[in-house]
C-alpha cells in the first residue's frame, strides 16, 4: 500500500514540524512525505491520489489537517485515511483513532482494514463539509479573535498559544452577545432564544476534550445538534466544566436532538467555525442547511487502538 505522510508544519502551535523530524526517523517502511505550503494545500494534495488504488494518506497535524485530507479524498474507494496526532486540540485522533507511532503504521500495514464514516456537509454560498463538528457562537467567536489576534505568533513562538486562548476565553465570556436561533427539522421549527452557541456534530469531541455531544455516532448516517441557551453567565461556567465528561447534556439549558438535516438560521451576524477553524460570520436570517453524506470517507481501523 502506498504511503504518503502530509505534513502541516503549523499544526500544533508551529510545533508539527519538529515532531515530523523525530517520527520519520523511526520509520521503517516505504513513504512520502509533503509538506502543505498553506492553507487548503491538503484538499489539492489529497485530491491528487483520488484516481489511484491502494493508498494510505496519513495526516501529520490536527482536526484542520485532517479536514482538509478528507475533503479532498472524499468518495475515493482507493485511499484510507489515517492520522498522527500533531495538532493542538486533536478531536479527529480521539473519535477516529491515531497512529501512536511507526510501528503502529506498519501493523496496519500488513492488515489493512478500514471503516465507511459520514461526512458532514452545509450549504450557504458555496458548499463546504466538516469532518467532527461545525458550529456557530461562543466558541466560534474565541476561534476568530484568537486567530485574528496580532500577539499569537509571538507567543506561539515562546510556547504561550495555550496563554492567548485561555485570555480570548475570558474575554469573550464576558462581552459575548447571545442570539436567537432558528432550527428546522423532520418539519419541526423550535426558536431559542438567548443562544450561546449552537454545533453540530458528527463525532463527540470539540474543543480539544470536550465531549459535547456523547451519543454522535461517525458512520450511523445521522448528525446531533447541541445549542446552549437561557443560561447565566455563572451557570455557563458550571455547564463548561461538566463538558468533558459528557455530563452537561442534563442541563435543561442544554437542548440536544439528531436528524440527518438542520436547517438553522440567526437573528444576527455570528461567527462560524468548522472543525474548529475560522469559518468567517453567518449571515443574519440566511438558512443554512446542514446535512450528512453517509459513509463517504475510508478510515483506518485499528481496533483497540482507536482513541
Ligand atoms: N503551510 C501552511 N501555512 C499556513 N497555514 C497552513 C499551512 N498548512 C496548513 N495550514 C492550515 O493550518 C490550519 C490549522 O491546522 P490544524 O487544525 O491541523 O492544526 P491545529 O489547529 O494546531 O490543530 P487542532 O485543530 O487539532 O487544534 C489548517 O486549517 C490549514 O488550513
Amino acid at each position: 500500500m502506498k504511503t504518503v505522510f502530509i505534513i502541516n508544519p503549523l499544526a500544533g502551535n508551529g510545533r508539527a514540524l519538529k515532531k515530523w523530524h523525530r517520527f520519520e526517523k523511526t520509520i521503517r517502511f516505504p513513504y512520502e512525505p509533503i509538506v502543505t505550503q498553506f492553507p487548503g494545500h491538503a484538499v489539492e494534495l489529497a485530491a491528487g491520489y483520488r484516481h489511484q488504488q491502494n493508498v494510505l494518506l496519513i495526516g501529520f497535524g490536527g482536526d484542520g489537517t485532517l479536514r482538509e485530507i478528507i475533503v479532498g479524498a472524499a468518495g475515493a474507494k482507493g485511499i484510507i485515511v489515517g492520522s498522527v496526532a500533531a495538532g493542538s486540540g486533536n478531536d479527529f485522533a480521539r473519535a477516529y483513532g491515531s497512529f501512536k507511532d511507526a510501528q503502529a503504521i506498519e501493523r496496519f500495514l500488513e492488515r489493512p482494514f478500514f471503516r465507511r464514516e459520514d461526512l458532514g456537509e452545509f450549504t450557504d454560498r458555496a458548499e463546504s463539509q466538516f469532518v467532527s463538528s461545525t458550529g456557530i457562537g461562543f466558541d466560534a467567536q474565541i476561534t476568530i479573535a484568537v486567530n485574528l489576534s496580532a500577539i499569537k505568533q509571538k507567543l506561539n513562538q515562546l510556547g504561550l498559544g495555550k496563554l492567548v486562548y485561555f485570555l480570548y476565553v475570558i474575554r469573550t465570556f464576558l462581552t459575548f452577545e447571545k442570539f436567537t436561533l432558528s432550527v428546522e427539522t423532520d418539519g419541526d421549527l423550535t426558536v431559542y432564544e438567548d443562544v450561546w452557541l449552537a454545533t453540530v456534530s458528527n463525532q463527540p469531541y470539540f474543543g480539544g476534550g470536550m465531549k459535547i455531544s456523547p451519543s454522535s455516532k461517525t458512520d450511523d448516517g445521522l448528525l446531533e445538534l447541541t445549542v446552549v441557551h437561557h443560561i447565566s453567565r455563572l451557570k455557563l461556567l458550571l455547564v463548561f466544566g461538566t463538558v468533558f465528561s459528557g455530563a452537561h447534556t442534563r442541563f435543561k439549558e442544554v437542548s440536544q436532538m439528531s436528524s440527518r438535516e438542520f436547517r438553522l438560521s440567526t437573528d444576527k451576524p455570528v461567527c462560524r467555525h468548522v472543525d474548529g477553524d475560522d469559518a468567517g460570520i453567518s449571515s443574519p436570517n440566511e438558512m443554512v442547511v446542514y446535512a450528512v453524506s453517509h459513509k463517504k470517507w475510508n478510515s483506518i481501523n485499528i481496533g483497540k487502538e482507536r482513541g
